[in-house]
């Protein structure tokens, strides 16, 4: 089978300038858990997540439309004075269905500001995997998985999820890179368990110090969702399929 598409994996956003993202459909990966939070909300019916790299930016739009809800998180914690922050528990149908959340994350959200430019954006995470996946494979385009990581450095958790990603997508006639490679090996390492794999990660850590462990095991449920969040101008929709 001839490889005639890329499927590459930049391993975090400190990276990004390495890669011509016109050229590809990019995925943004941020499982502990902007992306899981997206997912999820768009799951349940938000109409619309706005994502916004400063917590400035949130505050402008609830100035022309009262109606938005605000969604602020910084190293954890949702900033004061916001309606929620980042906890996919926030993003049920209760407080969710039919609003638009404007939303800005210490990581997430600044790798998706990074890859703006790309032909298209999709989210993921371990909650739309498949979905993803079988979609993924119907665009016949260059792929490239961007790993939001912390704070421009690698991390584990959303390296693993990109190599479960090539998982599904490898034998398709895709070229993967070395990072593609790497995070493919990871997912090897980790996939008989992979809860009990990334316990040892840095920001389980951080989220379990913060008293939020339930939101670790959440976002690794996997194929809970089918909604794949794509973004359409500014705001991240549902992809109609
Ligand atoms: O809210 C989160 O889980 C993280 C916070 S941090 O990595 O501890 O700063 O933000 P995210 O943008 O979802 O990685
Ligand atoms: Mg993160």
């Amino acid at each position: 089978m001839a490889l005639d598409k890329k499927l590459e994996v930049c391993l975090t956003p400190a990276l990004i300038h390495l890669y011509d993202v016109e050229q590809y459909v990019v995925v943004i990966i941020d499982i502990f858990r902007a992306t899981s939070s997206i997912c999820y909300g768009i799951e349940n019916g938000a109409e619309a997540i706005i994502p916004v790299a400063e917590v400035e930016e949130c505050l402008a739009y609830k100035e022309k439309h009262p109606d938005y809800l605000l969604a602020a998180e910084r190293n954890g914690e949702v900033v004061k004075g916001f309606d929620f922050g980042n906890s996919p528990f926030s993003y049920t149908a209760e407080k969710v269905s039919g609003k638009t959340v404007v939303l800005t994350t210490t990581n997430g959200t600044q790798a998706l500001y990074l890859s703006r430019k790309a032909k298209q954006i999709a989210i993921g995470s371990f909650l739309n995997l498949t979905a993803l996946c079988n979609w993924l494979k119907t665009t016949n385009e260059n792929i490239l998985l961007v790993c939001a990581g912390w704070k421009y450095n690698f991390n584990l958790e959303d390296t693993l999820f990109a190599g479960a990603v090539i998982e599904q997508l490898k034998g398709d006639g895709y070229r993967l890179d070395d990072p593609a490679l790497a995070a493919n090996d990871l997912f090897q390492l980790g996939k008989q368990d992979i809860k009990q794999y990334l316990k040892k990660t840095s920001h389980s850590e951080r989220l379990k110090q913060l008293g939020i462990e339930e939101d670790i095991a959440f976002c690794l449920n996997i194929d809970t969702t089918t909604a794949i969040p794509v973004l359409d101008g500014n705001q991240l929709i549902k992809l109609a399929l």
